[in-house]
């Protein structure tokens, strides 16, 4: 992205990678037996495409025949050079900063893609389902992982926790995807939501942010078809 600004990380074709599963507490919430993400012990990775990206302003659509819809919080690390089988140590390297992201969630259809051993796509990757706010350049965060992580509900707590609880860590996480699937910049990583989704609703108001570094406030509603044009 040289000689662009990563403000329009949500604009540019920009992949979205998901991290599933790298918060006991909410690994412990979903009835999940172990605190390891898969069989291997290692992370859970999933895909949203572009479309899913959301930004204020606009609203977080609930998808068709969706009665279960979940919020998840998360810090999203916004990558800021091309990444490909990159170590660890040298992982934050490829980091040019975070923003605070929601990972919606067709709850319903999730379980049953679970039970049916079928890809999350359409439960986690609908138009709409990765709102996101402001971008944070990395100067301005010391200490990724010592962040509080908060969500609330027409102003009702309900995610409160910290980024120093993470299963995976942010370099980590680099490193394990990069070796697999290269990140280039304005690729957005989620790194997992800590305890407390819950459903919402039409005309529900979700706020949710990252310590006192960014706020984001989005209304849940549906679909309205753009006015048509006369020719
Ligand atoms: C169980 C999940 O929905 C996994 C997930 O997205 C997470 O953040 O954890
Ligand atoms: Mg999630």
């Amino acid at each position: 992205m040289s000689g662009r600004s990563f403000e329009k990380f949500a604009e540019l074709a920009s992949k979205i990678i998901a991290v599933g599963k790298n918060y006991a507490d909410h690994i412990k919430e979903m009835g999940y037996a172990a605190t390891s993400a898969t069989k291997k012990g290692e992370p859970l990775i999933f895909m949203k495409p572009t479309s899913a990206f959301v930004k204020e302003g606009s609203k977080i659509e609930i998808p068709p025949g969706c009665a279960n819809l979940h919020h998840e919080v998360e810090l999203g690390v916004v990558i800021g050079r091309l990444a490909k089988k990159v170590r660890e140590e040298e992982a934050m390297q490829y980091v040019a900063g975070y923003t605070v992201a929601l990972d919606m969630t067709d709850r319903d259809l999730q379980a049953t893609a679970k039970k049916n051993g079928t890809p999350w796509t359409i439960p986690k990757g609908f138009d709409t389902s990765c709102p996101v706010g402001s971008f944070i350049p990395k100067k301005a965060v010391p200490d990724p992982h010592a962040l509080r992580i908060w969500c609330k509900v027409n102003g009702e707590t309900r995610q409160d926790g910290t980024t120093s609880d993470m299963i995976f860590s942010i370099p980590f996480l680099i490193s394990y995807i990069t070796n697999y699937i290269t990140l280039y910049p304005g690729d957005v990583v989620l790194t997992g939501t800590p305890a407390g989704v819950s459903g919402v609703k039409e005309g529900d108001v979700i706020e949710a942010g990252i310590g006192d570094l960014s706020k984001v406030r989005f209304e849940v509603g549906t679909y309205e078809a753009p006015a048509q044009e006369n020719n």
